[in-house]
């Protein structure tokens, strides 16, 4: 297991080792000891699945408010995105800073997005299978979202203008400034 820090305090890119042969590969994608061996300990409750069947899809920025915030692991089983992670912590140095990794089903690469964080990403290829784990249950009344495109965010999605296909929620989500987050660092 490799494991890449990023700008961001807590949100990690974590390679599995992949075990080639003549068949293809195996991997562990996720083993709770390995990751408590690195000093990651989350308690996840919760496996999604979602399809995106075109390019340009983009479901984000989201979150769930406390006591029912989640820490995700990410990963893609088919297809590429551009996953991206905010820093949504009240009072936090790097508030509204994001990260955007690349994953693919070739690459093997995963996203831990930390509770306090918004979520979203942008597929980069049709046909894409997303996976992740969630630290929490899924809550509707303490879902919410923030705009994909705020300009103050600054994401290259990768995604060209006019691109995106969106959910009736992320089409009206509110931007960064017109929006009091319920996390604080
Ligand atoms: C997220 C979720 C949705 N649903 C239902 C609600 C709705 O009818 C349908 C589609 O929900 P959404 O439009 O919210 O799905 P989606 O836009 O894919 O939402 C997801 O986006 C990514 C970026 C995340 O980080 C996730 O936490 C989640 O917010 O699925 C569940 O039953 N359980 C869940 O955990």
């Amino acid at each position: 297991m490799k494991i890449t820090e990023t700008a961001l305090p807590g949100v990690l890119i974590l390679e599995p080792r992949r075990f080639g042969d003549d068949r293809g590969w195996f991997m562990e994608s996720w083993n709770r000891e390995t990751l408590r061996g690195h000093g990651i300990e989350i308690d996840f409750v919760q496996d999604n699945h979602s399809y995106s069947a075109q390019r340009g899809t983009v479901r984000g920025l989201h979150y769930q408010s406390p006591p029912h915030a989640q820490a995700k692991l990410v990963r893609v089983g088919r297809g590429t995105v551009r996953d991206v992670a905010v820093d949504a912590r009240r009072g936090s140095t790097t508030y509204g800073r994001h990260v955007a990794v690349d994953l693919s089903a070739e690459n093997g690469r995963q996203l831990l997005v930390p509770a306090g964080f918004l979520h979203g990403f942008a597929t980069l290829t049709p046909d894409v299978e997303l996976l992740y784990k969630c630290s929490d249950v899924y809550a509707p009344d303490c879902d919410g979202a923030v705009a994909w495109d705020d300009p103050d965010l600054g994401i290259d999605w990768g995604v060209a203008p006019g691109e995106e296909t969106l959910s009736a929620k992320d089409a009206v989500a509110p931007r960064l400034a017109d929006w009091t987050s319920p996390f604080s660092a």
